[in-house]
């Protein structure tokens, strides 16, 4: 009994007293933006100052956890392709099948980082945090919002209690979880909410927690990264008043193998342009229903009768994330009732 007791030659401390090793992959943004000047909060260019700066501008992040960083790419991130996210969600994934890395960052643009965090949620088969952070003003500028939210992403990496939570996004102290946070301001530093609420802050450098993500992610996802090489091409078509059918048949015609179409109101379709969308699904591409409002939920056969048309509807998710859902889901299967039913699940 005594000699189990006995401390061995520990060389590794257990994972609460030990500082967390974080991995920082750098992908560009404003977080890495540089303007003219400190009054510069929206001219400026994205992408330019590189990851060693980014990590050495904040020196805290040592406290928080053993740093490193990796650049990955050095874009804004309304450049981002399908390559880029099948490439960075597999960096992602071997990094964490590490028994060295408790935790990845990724600074990223705010401008499609809502995309990027839902794919990583529902193709990478871990349970470690990932946390995806930006910001909204370039590091020049007065009150530039990208160290805290670096430092507080970090120490959401570092944390035991981020795990199994799914992918995290923290901007302005918040941590959102990336399934349901969207930009919803262009230019102020509060411009990432979810409809259901943050699931907790961050204050000093510690993780405050008040709610936890119910919709499969992570560990407990049917998708995996390591077997998708790439990603069908999902088009977007907006609604509204006076609309233009056309807009449809030329997505298709662009190589769609999906709509979503940005419905107005409850996902609604106007009169004149629904023959178009039964057509297009006859002959084979899968329509989504989803809402340009951004909040609430579509419900099936409300505004159309999608049993009749074999339409699907998007739940909750505003029109990027279910492209990014049914861009992933389409990897599997175009059986429209198994699409539905990934819809209410993820
Ligand atoms: N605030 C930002 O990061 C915006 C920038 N256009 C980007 O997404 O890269």
């Amino acid at each position: 009994a005594l000699a189990r007791e006995m401390p061995t030659t520990a060389t590794t401390a257990p994972a609460s007293a030990r500082k967390a090793n974080v991995v920082i992959l750098a992908t560009g943004g404003t977080i890495a933006g540089a303007g003219a000047d400190a009054s510069n909060s929206a001219t400026y260019q994205a992408a330019k100052v590189p990851v060693d700066k980014l990590i050495a501008a904040v020196p805290s992040l040592g406290e928080l956890a053993n740093v490193r960083g990796e650049q990955v790419f050095q874009i804004a991130s309304e450049s981002f392709t399908n390559a880029q996210l099948v490439q960075l969600a597999k960096r992602v994934s071997a990094l964490l099948k590490q028994d060295d890395v408790d935790g990845v960052v990724i600074t990223h643009g705010t401008d499609t980082l809502e995309e990027t965090a839902l794919f990583l949620d529902l193709v990478v088969r871990s349970d470690k945090p990932i946390v995806v952070v930006g910001s909204m003003r370039p590091s020049t500028a007065l009150s530039a919002d990208g160290a805290l939210n670096l430092a507080d992403a970090v120490a959401t990496a570092a944390s035991p209690a981020s795990k199994g939570k799914g992918v995290l996004v923290t901007m302005n102290d918040e941590i959102q979880a990336g399934r349901d946070v969207t930009k919803r301001v262009n230019i102020k530093p509060s411009a990432f909410t979810s409809q259901w609420g943050p699931l907790g802050m961050v204050v000093e450098g510690k993780t405050y927690w008040f709610r936890a993500p119910v919709k499969r992610h992570g560990a407990t996802s049917e998708f995996d990264i390591d077997a998708i090489d790439t990603l069908p091409e999902v088009a977007i078509v907006y609604g509204s008043g006076n609309m233009n059918p056309a807009a449809y048949t030329a997505a298709v015609q662009g190589g769609a193998k999906a709509i979503v179409h940005a419905g107005t109101g409850n996902g609604s379709v106007a009169g004149y342009a629904v023959d178009t969308l039964k057509d297009l699904r006859a002959k084979g591409t899968v329509i989504i229903r989803s809402s340009r409002v951004g909040d609430g939920f579509v419900l099936r056969n409300a505004e159309q009768p999608d049993d009749q048309y074999d339409w699907v509807v998007a739940h909750d998710l505003n029109p990027q994330k279910a492209k990014i859902l049914a861009a992933v889901a389409l990897t599997k299967t175009s059986d429209t009732k198994e699409l539905q039913r990934i819809f209410w699940e993820y």
